[in-house]
């Protein structure tokens, strides 16, 4: 793609420089609502692919299944990326494939993270579908948001930097510098996800979108700390079952293993807790 000279920002030299188009927002509501509007307004044009809107202060984030997603001002990145997929020929990517581009996403910060907090104790890990785990406490989520008119998908990030453990807005949380991150640097962080997530994304874009070939399955898989687990998965509606979650398919759907040799449950939404094994309903199963 044929990008305009631009002047990097000044606070974000590193990130502005591996974006399309990059907006820091000193503060702002929802980042992907900023994005998804502006990428489907009457401006559309101006937004390609790799856009990026950016804040460390979000004043009413939005997280998975309808739930907010908040942080105090300065201590976290909530960063929006807009992808429009075409492949290598400049072919547009069926919206059918798309589903898997959020958890592209939490590979790419599992891996800033990784990076980041390795010489932590607890291992880093993708919770499915694509929470960002340090130990058991989770430090960034995810939210995919179609636009309205299915021309593009807008990332959504959330990421704790530096909250206090006071600040965090539920104790299953955490930040990388509760996980002992030294010297954190914003720009880093943004840079590192937003390279990381560009690498990731035009290697599933040159295989046409096949999350198999190009390899964007094996990631997923080799990051998840779920698989394995026993789990507990409540469905959109509210219907819960227990089961283990065996495997991802082609979607990145998880496939759960049911007790009482009931056929497979595949759950392409939902929100899973992992159970310690015993508690799945199924025996022996691991
Ligand atoms: O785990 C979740 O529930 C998903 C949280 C996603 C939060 C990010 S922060 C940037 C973007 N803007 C939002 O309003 N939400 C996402």
């Amino acid at each position: 793609m044929h990008l305009p000279h631009r002047a990097p920002h000044p606070r974000f030299p590193l990130s502005s420089a591996s974006a399309s188009r990059f907006e820091w927002m000193t503060r702002a509501g929802s980042t992907n609502e900023v994005l998804v509007q502006a990428a489907a307004g009457p401006s559309a044009a101006e937004w390609p692919d790799l856009a990026v809107v950016a804040t460390d202060d979000q004043t009413a984030g939005k997280g998975r299944l309808g739930r907010s997603w908040s942080a105090p001002a300065g201590s976290s990145l909530a960063i929006s990326v807009l992808l429009r997929p075409h492949d290598g020929e400049g072919r547009a990517i069926p919206v059918e494939r798309w589903g898997v581009l959020p958890l592209v996403a939490g590979i790419a910060m599992a891996q800033v993270v990784h990076g980041l907090a390795h010489r932590s104790a607890v291992p880093v890990g993708l919770k499915w579908p694509n929470d960002v785990l340090i130990g058991s406490r989770k430090v960034s989520g995810i939210l995919g948001e179609l636009l309205p008119d299915a021309s593009g998908l807008v990332i959504g990030a959330g990421v704790n930097l530096t909250l206090t453990e006071e600040q965090l807005p539920v104790p299953t949380a955490t930040s990388l510098r509760l996980a002992g991150v030294q010297d954190i640097d914003p720009d880093a962080v943004l840079a590192g996800y937003l390279h990381d997530l560009t690498v990731l994304y035009d290697r599933w874009r040159a295989s046409g979108g096949d999350a198999v070939a190009s390899g964007v399955l094996d990631d997923a898989v080799r990051m998840s700390v779920t698989l394995g687990r026993a789990v507990r998965v409540e469905l959109p509606g509210g219907v819960v079952r227990r089961g283990v979650a065996r495997s991802l398919d082609e979607g990145g759907r998880l496939v759960v293993e049911l007790p009482d040799g009931q056929p497979p449950l595949v759950v392409s939404a939902g929100d899973v807790t992992h159970l310690r094994h015993d508690d799945s309903g199924i025996g022996d199963s691991r």
